[in-house]
């Protein structure tokens, strides 16, 4: 019979991302930002089970979708390459090209927030006049009027919920990843959501469940965000519902019949419950992806979500009583997931006894060719978690083992392992990056010539500081937007990052001797191996003076390092040709500084 060859690196660069969605009120169409044609764009299927086809026009990243209850229009969000300076855009029931609804100055940022039932009023929340802290304001698109809402101070301020009789408001001010205080605005005035804000903890998912009664998730005096609720009537906080050592990170209400969608973070996995308001309980309902980005309840009480696991790029589902059913059939062009590497989770001790979990994507035997990629992550408050990566399964495609450890700082363990980074990017971190390439050399995984270095943002930062400090450990380096310089990262961070800078990193001059120490460019010398830097030329979070600054003064000095811009990229890839471009050019280097009695 006609044999069919290996699936080749080629055919996992065609997956495709989707990265928001929606669904119309009354169910027949679901709307989803994804690049399935090259660019980001807005596509919609009729449902159930239509073809896609393109619904709006933009060739851009959308940050949000909203559908008007009344059908007379959808709204979208977009930015300019990767800007992240998003703008509230309209577009036709019928699709088309979107139009400017709340925009202004390039530099502007202008994000939607809420909008009222009658879809008239749309509340947003923007970096006009108050970058820092951003503003709230209400255009009805009736009028045309423009109100505002709420002046942030303290810390960047959205509009987290509002109630339905518009009568009651809930804010959080940021001012740490960790740090986060919920508020509510009424006419009887300003209350705290939760007892005391001196006390450091988080607040977020605020849900009106009626008009006096509010539901959020919080760590307020634990480890891991629980359900809570705060009675607007008798000003009163209360702990509702915690699940022993995960973390609420998203809730949804279903109004009819009473009761919350909740996803859960633990590790490197996600797990969805329904809990039940009335008679308080609480059931696992098992889902189809590991990791789950999105979720939506229907009013007739269908449950939609987002997701994508190791194996699985991501993909809508719907849930009801008859159980799951997919959506939309996202996957790798010819690849089964059985065909694809499903990590191993694994746990290893660092410098201190702290125990810190990885994730391990041992290549398969028959691609096998030797060589490890070592990967920390970006965030750094984020974690390595079960979720596709076209680039991880290329590199498993060509042979290579890829290791990702959690180490300190990383989301999923409880809130005192990811303060362990603040004010210390690069001493515990880096020491349990140095621990976890111990692991593999004493496991039999990896060795010093047969292991690599790629990271990208905080993973890029460390890929550098680990490539200035321990260059013996690596063949060679990849660095994709990494801070490399923190004196000059702590000023070119957008406006609204810049009032939690000194809990998140520190100040560049109470803590100059301790900048210099973990700044990547204080070990230049040491950065002795070939190495490789991939930058969007319009990221705002690591802008390209970071990786300017590092090639120049290698270069300089007459290192050898390849230097790749993306002239209409950010912080990411998101147009395919980009993204292709990028996997070939890294493929590419390490193939090139593999070991040759390695190379098969
Ligand atoms: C403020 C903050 O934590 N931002 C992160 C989401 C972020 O973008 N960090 C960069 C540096 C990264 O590592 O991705």
């Amino acid at each position: 019979m006609i044999k069919f060859p290996k699936p080749t690196v080629e055919q996992f660069f065609r997956s495709y991302v989707i990265s928001n969605f929606t669904v119309s009120p009354n169910e027949d169409r679901l709307l989803f930002s994804s690049n399935i044609s090259g660019t980001m764009n807005i596509w919609a299927m009729n449902l159930p089970d239509q073809y896609p086809y393109l619904f709006a026009h933009q060739d851009e990243s959308s940050n949000f979708l909203k559908f008007d209850p009344e059908g007379r229009y959808v709204l979208a969000g977009f930015d300019r390459d990767g800007d992240e300076n998003y703008q509230i855009y309209a577009v036709s029931p019928e699709g088309g090209l979107p139009q400017p609804l709340v925009t202004g100055e390039s530099e502007e940022k202008y994000f939607y927030s809420h909008l009222s039932e009658d879809g008239e009023r749309l509340y947003y929340v923007t970096s006009k006049d108050n970058p820092s802290f951003l503003n709230t304001r209400v255009r009805n698109l009736e009028t045309g009027k423009d109100d505002l809402v709420h002046e942030g101070e303290l810390g960047p301020t959205p509009l987290s919920a509002v109630s339905e009789d518009e009568k009651s408001f809930v804010f959080s001010t940021t001012l740490a990843n960790t740090y986060s205080i919920a508020f509510v605005k009424t006419e009887d005035g300003v209350f705290d959501l939760t007892p005391d804000r001196e006390k450091v903890h988080v607040s977020g998912g605020a849900t009106f469940v009626a008009d006096n009664t509010i539901y959020f998730v919080t760590n307020y005096e634990s480890e891991f965000n629980y359900l809570a609720k705060f009675d607007l009537t008798t000003k009163t906080f209360d702990k509702v519902l915690e699940i022993e050592n995960e973390s609420i990170e998203d809730l949804k209400y279903d109004k009819e019949q009473e009761q919350f969608y909740l996803v859960t973070e633990k590790g490197v996995t996600d797990y969805l419950y329904r809990y039940d308001v009335k008679n308080g309980t609480l059931e696992n309902i098992d889902a189809p992806v590991d990791v789950i980005e999105k979720v939506q309840v229907a009013k007739s009480g269908n449950v939609y979500i987002l997701g994508r696991s190791a194996v699985i790029p991501h993909n809508i589902f719907k849930y009801n009583e008859s159980g799951w059913k997919q959506i939309t059939a996202n996957r790798v062009l010819g690849v089964s997931p059985e065909e694809m590497v499903d990590p191993e989770v694994v746990t290893y001790e660092s410098f201190d006894g702290m125990e810190i979990e990885a994730l391990l994507f041992r290549a398969k035997p028959e691609n096998d060719n030797g060589h490890t990629v070592f990967w920390p992550h970006g965030g750094p408050q984020a974690a390595e978690r079960k979720f596709y990566r076209a680039m991880f399964q290329c590199l498993l495609n060509r042979g290579y083992t890829i290791f990702c450890p959690n180490f300190r700082g990383s989301t999923g363990y409880g809130s005192s392992f990811v303060k362990l980074v603040e004010q210390d990017w690069g001493e515990g971190p880096r020491l349990d990056n140095v621990y976890a390439i111990e692991w593999l050399f004493e496991q039999g995984i990896s060795s010093p010539e047969r292991l690599f270095l790629v990271g990208g943002s905080y993973g890029g930062y460390m890929a550098l500081l680990l490539h200035g400090r321990h260059p013996e450990y690596f063949k060679a380096v990849v660095d994709i937007f990494g801070v490399s310089n923190l004196f000059t990262f702590v000023n070119s961070v957008p406006d609204h990052w810049k009032p939690i800078m000194k809990r998140w990193l520190g100040d560049p001059e109470k803590d100059r001797e301790r900048f210099e120490k973990d700044s990547p460019i204080t070990y230049l010398d040491g950065m002795e191996k070939p190495m490789l830097v991939i930058q969007g030329a319009k990221d705002p979070r690591v802008v390209k003076e970071e990786s300017d600054q590092i090639v120049d003064k290698l270069r300089s000095e007459g290192r050898e390092v390849e230097y790749l811009v993306l002239d209409d990229e950010g912080h990411g890839f998101s147009k395919k040709e980009n993204e292709i471009n990028v996997y070939q050019t890294m493929l590419q280097f390490l193939e090139k500084h593999q070991t040759v009695s390695q190379k098969v």
